[in-house]
């Protein structure tokens, strides 16, 4: 299980290795993160990040190995913003000579790079960034310039205290035309003593939800006033702006601007499985060691994972840790797929890879943010203690509802798309790709479902038609609306909500799919296709048909712990007392509490101050 979890042997096997490196190096240690004040946290994360960095090159890391290095030192910080959005933008918006200059600097951590598009009055709507690049071909540069106060970058990860340098997104102007939003490099801090270049007001921008967790971040904010910076640090692979100042657009969609959009957010369909499998583990290892109530009489206490209530509650998590796994490695290949094609000048694909990624994106992470804190109460009150790991876990992934999209945004970019594709099924095209089942659009409408037995809904086929059936009838049955309304922009507004639903709908048929197609391939191991197959069953089925999903929970049962242990984790990377490999969660429980600063002292700080005031005017008063 542990091989169809991780994709093959060999990425067990890097895994693991770089799991244990991580473990077992105390500079990593992050059992006492949520007691650091936000100084001492950020510190501990530049120390992790430039720990990191070095023994990244002493013992020559490959990529696949440095990105897990950094996966499983589970710290947010300024170097995910480098890898993950700086190098990226550059590689999809800089011509190959930008890439030289740039990416030789990136690559060896010369310069440090953030993302910096969300401004405080525009998050979602990035057409509506007001920061300007405006040029100057007297001295061949553009003036960057935040002109409001709304225009003020704000939220970039790393821009606070960190980066030396930005992908900085504002309005093109030239020969006195405003072109839109265009990416620029900028330096942003001194190579030599790190203090902001002039022109340039920057910080962080405070305390964000919960302890420890996102804290390690320093989202910035930065002003620019009139900032200079040559004309070649324009990334110019879209468009260029020629020694004159005349606008050239090349013959690539304009929407390659949000390239790197599309590949973050298919990166966090990846983390969302992670995260999600992180706390099942947690909920299923503790609730096979939690016991409460007797069965009988004298008889041994039950274990709460056999409660058929725990099992309806936290089994659907279970399958989903997996369906989103597999629909993520999916997602994985589609986009390199597409980004083949792109370099090859198709681009006919990108709109449906837009939606894919954009979908699923919003799909996974809002069920994990609501699956982790469903875990923090399915382990009861220890859940809800730091040393559970499960706050951490929360409020490190919550935020991925909003970044990189905010989740309902994102699920209406899909429903324009569904929209699209119904109108062009209407005059006679037939559909391709994930939307293919909307071709066979006069027998979905129509069609009754075969189910008749319980067995029935375990029927690959049958649970595959069902769910092409509903998100079909849903979208064809918004476009009818939308048709009657005066405008299609009026209708489409108005239903929104059923909108969403629609886009939902075609999101979970494209998961279920990719586990039943996950079913179809060669798997290894005795047993194990058997339990993925009940799996894909409870991950469908919960979905539409709850009541019926008992039997199937309790043929998981005996391997549900198992079904934990194949995600392979460290109990360095869970960081849950709850969670723990061995099961001895109550001497660990105990242990963690020591560790608060707390108990640092017997009788706390603030008692002479306030307590014992207190209690000596009560026992005034009750000797009065
Ligand atoms: C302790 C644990 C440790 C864990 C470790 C952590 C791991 C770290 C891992 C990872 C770190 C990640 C850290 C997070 C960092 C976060 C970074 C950010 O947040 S960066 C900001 C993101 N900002 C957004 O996403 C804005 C959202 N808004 C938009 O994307 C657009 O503005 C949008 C789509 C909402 C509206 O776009 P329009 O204003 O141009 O309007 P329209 O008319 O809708 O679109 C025009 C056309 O472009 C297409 N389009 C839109 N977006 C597209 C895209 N991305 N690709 C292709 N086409 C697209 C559309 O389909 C439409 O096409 P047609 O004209 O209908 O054919
Ligand atoms: C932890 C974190 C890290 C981030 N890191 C970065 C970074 O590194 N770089 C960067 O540039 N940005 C970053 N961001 C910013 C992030 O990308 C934006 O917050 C996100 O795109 C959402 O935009 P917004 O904040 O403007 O939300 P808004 O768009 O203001 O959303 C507010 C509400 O309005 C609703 N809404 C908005 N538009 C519509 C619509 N058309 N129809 C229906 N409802 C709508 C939303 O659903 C939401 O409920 C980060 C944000 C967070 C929280």
């Amino acid at each position: 299980m542990k091989v169809a979890w991780a994709g093959s042997r060999h990425a067990v096997e890097v895994a693991d290795r770089m799991a244990c490196l991580v473990a077992s190096d105390p500079v990593f240690r992050k059992d006492t993160r949520t007691m650091l004040s936000r100084k001492e946290l950020f510190k501990d994360t530049l120390k992790k990040a430039a720990h990191a960095w070095k023994r990244t090159v002493e013992l020559h890391l490959t990529e696949e190995e440095a990105n897990l290095l950094r996966l499983y030192i589970d710290q947010p910080g300024y170097v995910d913003l480098h890898w993950v959005m700086f190098v990226p933008a550059i590689k999809g918006q800089g011509t190959e000579e930008q890439q030289k200059k740039w990416l030789t600097m990136a690559y060896k951590f010369q310069i440090i790079g953030t993302y910096a598009q969300t401004e405080l009055g525009h998050g979602s709507n990035v057409q509506g960034l007001e920061t300007t690049a405006t040029f100057d071909p007297s001295t061949d540069e553009f003036i960057m310039h935040s002109p409001t106060l709304t225009s003020s970058k704000w939220w970039p990860g790393g821009l606070g205290k960190t980066s030396t340098h930005a992908v900085v997104y504002a309005r093109l102007i030239t020969e006195g035309k405003d072109y839109g939003i265009h990416g620029f490099i900028m330096q942003l801090r001194s190579l030599d003593d790190h203090s902001p270049l002039p022109g340039i007001t920057i910080g962080d921008i405070g305390g964000k939800f919960g302890s420890g967790a996102y804290n390690s971040m320093d989202n910035g904010v930065m002003r620019l006033d009139h900032v200079r910076i040559p004309r070649d640090q324009m990334l110019m692979r879209l468009a260029q702006v020629t020694r004159e100042g005349k606008y050239v657009h090349s013959d690539v969609p304009k929407q390659l601007l949000y390239g790197t959009m599309v590949y973050v957010r298919q990166t966090i369909v990846a983390d969302a499985s992670r995260a999600l499998s992180r706390a099942v583990c947690i909920a299923v290892r503790y609730g096979a060691i939690r016991k409460q109530f007797g069965s009988k009489a004298g008889g041994p206490e039950t274990q709460v994972l056999n409660y058929k209530t725990q099992q309806s509650r936290l089994f659907p998590f279970l399958a989903s840790a997996y369906a989103f796994r597999f629909v993520g490695q999916w997602l994985k290949w589609l986009y390199t797929d597409v980004t083949q094609k792109l370099e090859s000048k198709d681009f006919s694909t990108l709109p449906e890879a837009h939606a894919c990624t954009a979908g699923l994106k919003s799909v996974t992470t809002s069920a994990t943010a609501d699956a982790i804190e469903e875990c923090q109460k399915l382990c009861g009150g220890h859940g809800y203690l730091n040393s559970s790991g499960l706050p951490e876990l929360f409020a490190v992934n919550l935020p991925a509802c909003t970044y990189e999209g905010d989740n309902v945004v994102l699920l209406l970019q899909v429903a324009r798309f569904l929209m699209k594709t119904v109108s062009q099924v209407a005059s006679g095209k037939q559909p391709v790709g994930t939307t293919a089942y909307m071709g066979n659009i006069q027998h979905l409408m129509q069609c009754k479902s075969v189910v008749n037995t319980v067995e029935d809904w375990l029927n690959p086929a049958a649970i595959k038609e069902v769910f092409e059936a509903r998100a079909l009838r849903m979208a064809v049955n918004c476009a009818q609306n939308i048709s009657k309304a005066p405008s299609q922009e009026e209708g489409f507004s108005e239903l929104s909500p059923d909108l969403v639903e629609a886009a939902v709908a075609h999101v979970q048929l494209i998961i279920v799919t990719k586990f039943i197609e996950k079913l179809q391939e060669d798997i290894l191991g005795h047993g194990v296709k058997e339990q993925l197959q009940k799996l894909c069953g409870i991950y469908a089925l919960h979905l539409i048909h709850n009541e019926r999903l008992g039997k199937l929970y309790a043929q998981v049962r005996p391997n549900a712990v198992a079904l934990v242990d194949a995600f392979d984790y460290t109990d360095h990377y869970l960081g849950s007392a709850l969670g723990r490999y061995d099961g001895d969660v109550y001497s660990a429980l105990y242990k963690e509490a020591w560790k608060d600063p707390l108990n640092e002292t017997v009788v706390p700080d603030g008692y002479q101050e306030h307590l014992r005031p207190l209690l000596k005017q009560q026992l005034k008063l009750s000797r009065l």
